[in-house]
């Protein structure tokens, strides 16, 4: 299981610092999507200029247009590009066009989606690499979490990697687990650790001592 660290309400400066301190012990830093509406595709730019080993994902989350924002991403160095499952096809195959005709890979996140058991098949049939369920950061607030979406989505595709997003911390960490989902995103509960670092570690620990337990 690979661990992705969000960085949404942080600065340029902030976000290459902060990566400067994880950029060794982290699988994916993700330029958020408040980032990208702030400062377009310079972070991603950045990022992967600084840190060319790092996976670098941007959290574009297209809606339309799949080819060319897509495209835009993976100019800037994206080495994973985000739209949303509520988007066309259409825009979804664009966008997989694009993306893995750079040899780069497509994540389509379910943010929203009423059915989905069955867009994650149809999005399965599409060849995307990765589907993720989200707890919207406004939804988070009603105390909602990913665990049964993660659930559902575990028991319902076969050949694309997992992954979820929305408020996790260290200490729900463990309701993910059983989903033996292949990425866990989090933003928040790392970003506004007093030690980064630190906080990191001890979230990769448990991921590995949960690992063991099942
Ligand atoms: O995509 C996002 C918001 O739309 C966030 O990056 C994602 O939800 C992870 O951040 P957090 O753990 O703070 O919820």
């Amino acid at each position: 299981m690979r661990l992705q660290i969000a960085l949404d309400m942080v600065s340029m400066e902030e976000a290459l610092g902060m990566a400067e301190k994880i950029h060794d012990i982290i699988d994916i830093v993700e330029i958020g999507t408040p980032m990208i509406i702030k400062y377009g595709m310079q972070p991603v730019r950045c990022m992967k200029e600084s840190f060319p080993q790092l996976t670098v994902l941007a959290d574009t989350k297209i809606a339309d247009g799949g080819e060319i924002e897509a495209r835009y991403a993976i100019e800037a160095g994206a080495d994973i590009v985000t739209v949303l499952a509520a988007a066309a096809d259409n825009t979804i195959t664009a966008a997989k066009n694009v993306v893995h005709k750079a040899g780069k890979e497509l994540y389509v996140d379910l943010l929203g989606v009423p059915d989905l058991i069955q867009r994650s098949k149809e999005l399965e049939a599409m060849g995307v690499d990765y589907i993720g369920v989200h707890t919207a950061v406004d939804v988070q607030q009603s105390g909602i979490t990913p665990f049964n979406d993660l659930k559902k989505l575990s028991e319902t595709v076969c050949n694309t990697r997992i992954a979820a997003a929305g408020g996790i911390t260290q200490d729900t960490l463990p309701l993910a687990m059983f989903s033996h989902p292949d990425v866990i995103i989090a933003g928040g509960a790392l970003t506004t650790a007093p030690d980064l670092r630190a906080a990191v570690l001890a979230f990769k620990r448990r991921i590995i001592t949960d690992q063991n337990r099942l």
